[in-house]
């Protein structure tokens, strides 16, 4: 029998606490954004594995079904398609004939989770596919064995929780992946900006490790400091009436942490958080690993000309967000075709 599924899951803004999952299994506070990533996995009669997808970044790919079972990987940026399935399906008799396919709103490799975002589509999606349901939780920890225990990439629960649970939430960090939500959405706008200052998490994520490691005193302090503004955030954002001129300026404050003392930032993030607040934003910060690619302001109404202006001339792409995304991750099983009828003419 043919079957089919499509899931779509979004991209995450960190509104506080990165890198606290892995450094010192604390909590991070996070939103989800109404950029998606969309996996359809189906199968179809035959040996191998393909993977399409709809980025020009990447090349597609038909791999022999017996190479994606044995956890052999070439290297290229469909590695973490492969890796889903290899969590998801195990045997080469369940994946031979297995096409996935893989298109997305968001930048990738920009700190928005892109990574995630494929990963927990792909997994709901060919479990879908094969008629099971896992729960958030599981999909969550099948999702960080593909990029953690296959790829070597990836970090803490952070962005898996996010993404398939979607909404303002807190992540809890430790062994047991999960989110208290605070709330559906953000009350302001988002302004996300992409510098397209290439980067990505697997380095970034060395050089933290290391310098965490070896004791530096800054990532340390990052860390203590960090933790405090977790619990600030979470605060403010649980209120019922949200003062959203503090949280705005607990996510600068942020900022400040990540630029001065893990120093991931750039002149180019530093510059456009600092030409945003001045027109007015309520608050900006970089989001994910840093180093490049995206940071994010959150914007009243009354001030989005002015921070847009802010920008012009500068060399980035801007999305504005009217909105942040309550739904994380969803998934539809399509029908599988009704059998042809012999024609009795
Ligand atoms: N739509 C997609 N189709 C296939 N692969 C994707 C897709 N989106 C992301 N990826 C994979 O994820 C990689 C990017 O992961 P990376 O962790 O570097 O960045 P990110 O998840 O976007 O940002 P961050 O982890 O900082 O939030 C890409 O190079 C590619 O291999
Ligand atoms: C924030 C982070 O955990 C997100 C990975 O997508 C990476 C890091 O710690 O640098």
């Amino acid at each position: 029998m043919r079957a089919a599924a499509v899931a779509t899951a979004p991209g995450r803004l960190c509104l506080a606490g990165e890198s606290l999952d892995w450094m010192t299994g604390g909590s991070s506070v996070v939103a989800t954004i109404p950029l998606r990533t969309k996996v359809t996995a189906w199968r179809a009669p035959g040996n191998a594995l393909t993977l399409l997808s709809g980025s020009p970044l990447f090349v597609n790919r038909l791999i022999p079904a017996e190479q994606v079972a044995e956890g052999k990987y070439s290297g290229d940026q469909l590695d973490y398609m492969q890796a889903a399935v290899r969590v998801t399906l195990k045997t080469a008799d369940q994946i031979a004939g297995t096409v996935l396919t893989a298109t997305t709103d968001m930048p990738v490799a920009a700190g928005l989770s892109s990574s995630a975002a494929v990963t927990v589509a792909a997994v709901t999606a060919l479990s879908a596919m094969n008629g099971t349901s896992p729960d958030l939780a599981t999909i969550c920890r099948l999702s960080r064995a593909a990029e953690t225990g296959e790829l070597g990439s990836g970090a803490g629960w952070m962005d898996y929780v996010a993404v398939a649970f979607g909404g303002v939430s807190h992540v809890t960090a430790g062994d047991r992946p999960g989110a208290r939500g605070i709330a559906p959405t953000l009350g302001v706008p988002v302004v996300i900006v992409d510098t397209l200052q290439p980067r990505t998490t697997m380095r970034a994520l060395s050089s933290k490790r290391e310098r965490y490691a070896a004791g530096d005193a800054s990532m340390h302090a990052y860390a203590r400091q960090a933790a405090d503004l977790v619990d600030s955030v979470t605060t403010a954002l649980g209120q019922q009436h949200v003062d959203y001129r503090l949280v705005g300026r607990l996510l600068t404050t942020g900022h400040g942490l990540l630029r001065d003392l893990v120093r991931c930032s750039t002149p180019l993030i530093d510059e456009c958080v600092a030409r945003m607040i001045n027109a007015g934003a309520l608050g900006a910060k970089l989001s994910g690993s840093g180093y490049g690619g995206c940071l994010f302001a959150l914007v009243p109404d009354e001030a989005l000309n002015s921070v847009l202006q802010a920008l012009v001339g500068l060399p980035v792409h801007t999305h504005v967000l009217p909105a942040s995304e309550p739904e994380g991750v969803a998934v539809t099983r399509l029908a599988a075709p009704a059998p042809q009828r012999a024609n009795s003419a």
